[in-house]
């Protein structure tokens, strides 16, 4: 990392520090109106927390799965250029090689309106193992940009091969609620989805989604917006995204928590997934010298009664 960059990074009030978690450093920032936290070891937005409120995102105290391919249950995992199994490699990590690589951190600054920008890398020529297990080249690139009403990740991915790049993909966003049985997602009326914890059915939903409990959905062409209204912390959070034709839900519910050993017991009562996604039919290949940007914006409203 050069010294342009930490100079950079230190006149945004931010700082690198080094973290024992696959001996990779942290990006945290610092601003008046709140505080965020990028781990470079997945390029993993961990935590974002707007002056006196908790957290956007859910943290745990388990870091995660042991091992070259262990997972990480909080914050914004990145999933690409698959989700969930790779269809042809069964000993292949789920959700793809982007989570489990360190990304370079190469620019920090500000939008022309104050936002905070830093961006990170993950090209796969630096890799030999994700060369490995995915046969074409390409650059990663995530952009962050913070402001006090919130977080937006743009990514983007170029296929720098001669090939066609089939990708699936989820910015697998953990949010931080205060309870899974009284949280609502809002915004999927209508939408069908294809109910992983049930075979695959599809169903059309009915409603907003509660309790947030033991779900694994993927809503498939659903629309670009929806929200998280959690009236315990009496917030809303609007999420809004492009480039996403799927939104996934995710809650493991009791029993698959308490199966897990990189997951807390309680971990899924205080957490909902909504994940913005292109899984299933709505998977799609990036063109030799193509690229694909998929944006997440979340922005954090106080909960008042409609
Ligand atoms: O444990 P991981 O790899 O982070 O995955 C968690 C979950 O992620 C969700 O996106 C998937 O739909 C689930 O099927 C999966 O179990």
């Amino acid at each position: 990392m050069n010294g342009r960059l930490i100079q950079e990074l230190e006149e945004l009030g931010g700082e690198i520090r080094p973290s024992s978690f696959r001996k990779c450093d942290q990006i945290i920032i610092e601003q008046p109106g709140f505080s965020a936290s990028i781990a470079l070891w997945g390029g993993h937005l961990e935590s974002f927390i707007p002056a006196g409120q908790e957290d956007l995102l859910f943290q745990s105290v388990n870091q995660g799965g042991e091992g070259r391919f262990g997972r990480r249950h909080f914050g914004v995992p990145v999933c690409w250029p698959w989700f969930g199994a790779n269809y042809v490699h069964d000993d292949y990590p789920a959700h793809g090689v982007a989570r489990y690589f360190r990304w370079e951190f190469i620019e920090a600054g500000r939008f022309k309106n104050g936002d905070v920008k830093i961006v990170i890398r993950l090209a796969s020529e630096n890799h030999p193992l994700v060369e490995e297990m995915w046969p074409y080249a390409f650059e990663l690139r995530q952009v962050f940009r913070f402001s006090n009403k919130g977080f937006r990740i743009n990514f983007s991915a170029a296929n720098l091969s001669d090939k066609a790049m089939p990708v699936s993909e989820a910015l697998h966003t953990y949010f931080n609620i205060s309870d899974n049985q009284t949280a609502e997602v809002h915004g999927l009326e209508q939408v069908t989805y294809v109910d992983k914890f049930d075979n695959g059915s599809r169903h059309l939903q009915q409603g907003a989604v509660t309790p947030c409990d033991h779900m694994d959905r993927v809503y498939v062409s659903a629309p670009d917006v929806c929200e998280i209204h959690d009236p315990g912390l009496q917030r809303k959070l609007v999420i809004s995204t492009e480039g996403s034709n799927s939104t996934v839900l995710w809650n493991p519910g009791a029993e698959l928590a308490r199966q897990r050993v990189d997951m807390e017991d309680e971990d899924y009562r205080r957490f909902v997934c909504v994940e913005a996604a292109n899984a299933l039919t709505d998977e799609y290949d990036i063109p030799p010298g193509g690229i694909h940007q998929l944006k997440l914006k979340v922005r954090h409203k106080p909960l008042v009664n409609e």
